[in-house]
């Protein structure tokens, strides 16, 4: 990996948002979505597990696969996601907001015991994202907030879980700093959610501006 975001994304922007279960992630990516079409992009807000094949595969298989073949094929979707979606749509100019993306395979897979230096290196090849969100938030409250909406899988329902997601989180923001990723850590602790999406957007604006990018 470059560091560098390829020339495939020479019109577009590639946004990634992660962060622990129930941080916000999709109701942020939701008004973040908002934001920018009222500033007039084109966006598109796409997410994994991804809609296609090995995303449909990887999505019936999360309760029952676990470990290594579980997290193969998250990579493997994720590579396939990019290939077949996402660089089409950057190519025509689009904003693609992901909902979840590489640090999520760095993170959860984790739960399964998996090594993060193995985790790593199934990912490394993946495309960089213009900007990689890292949702944070104090864990007590993810935790709240988590019992009050309702687990949506497995990992979720392990004691500690947003603690533990807390701490494989920095690592995977460290992780992906040092592969030269571009990494905007919002906290979302107290901030409601239309002011995390509105600063995010205000940083992709920089970005545009500093691409030189014409829209
Ligand atoms: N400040 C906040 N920012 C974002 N979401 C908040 C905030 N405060 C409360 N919430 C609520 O937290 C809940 C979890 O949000 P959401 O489902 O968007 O999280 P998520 O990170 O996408 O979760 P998961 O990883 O489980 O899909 C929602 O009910 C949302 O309305
Ligand atoms: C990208 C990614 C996802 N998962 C799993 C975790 C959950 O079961 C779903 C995501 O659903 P949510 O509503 O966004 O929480 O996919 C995973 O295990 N590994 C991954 O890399």
């Amino acid at each position: 990996m470059t560091g560098k975001p390829s020339s495939d994304r020479r019109f577009g922007l590639f946004v990634s948002v992660d962060g622990p279960s129930g941080a916000g992630k999709t109701t942020i990516v939701r008004h973040l979505a908002q934001t920018l079409v009222a500033q007039g992009e084109q966006v598109t807000v796409t997410a994994e597990p991804s809609s296609g094949p090995i995303g449909k595969l990887a999505s019936e298989l999360t309760e029952t696969v676990t470990g290594h073949a579980l997290a193969c094929l998250y990579a493997a979707d994720r590579y396939h996601h990019y290939d077949t979606e996402i660089r089409r749509l950057l190519q025509s100019g689009h904003i693609v907001v992901s909902d979840r993306y590489v640090a999520s395979g760095l993170v959860i897979q984790r739960f399964d015991g998996l090594d993060p230096t193995f985790l790593w290196q199934l990912n490394e090849e993946v495309e960089i994202p213009d900007l990689a969100v890292i949702l944070e938030a104090d864990a007590d409250v993810i935790a709240e907030r988590l019992e009050a909406r309702g687990p949506h899988n497995r990992f979720q329902l392990t004691p500690g879980s947003s603690h533990s997601e807390a701490a494989y989180y920095k690592d995977a923001k460290e992780r992906l700093i040092e592969a030269g990723f571009t990494v905007l850590a919002v906290d979302c602790t107290t901030r409601p959610a239309e002011q995390s999406a509105v600063i995010i957007a205000s940083e992709l604006r920089t970005l545009l501006l500093s691409s030189g990018a014409t829209r």
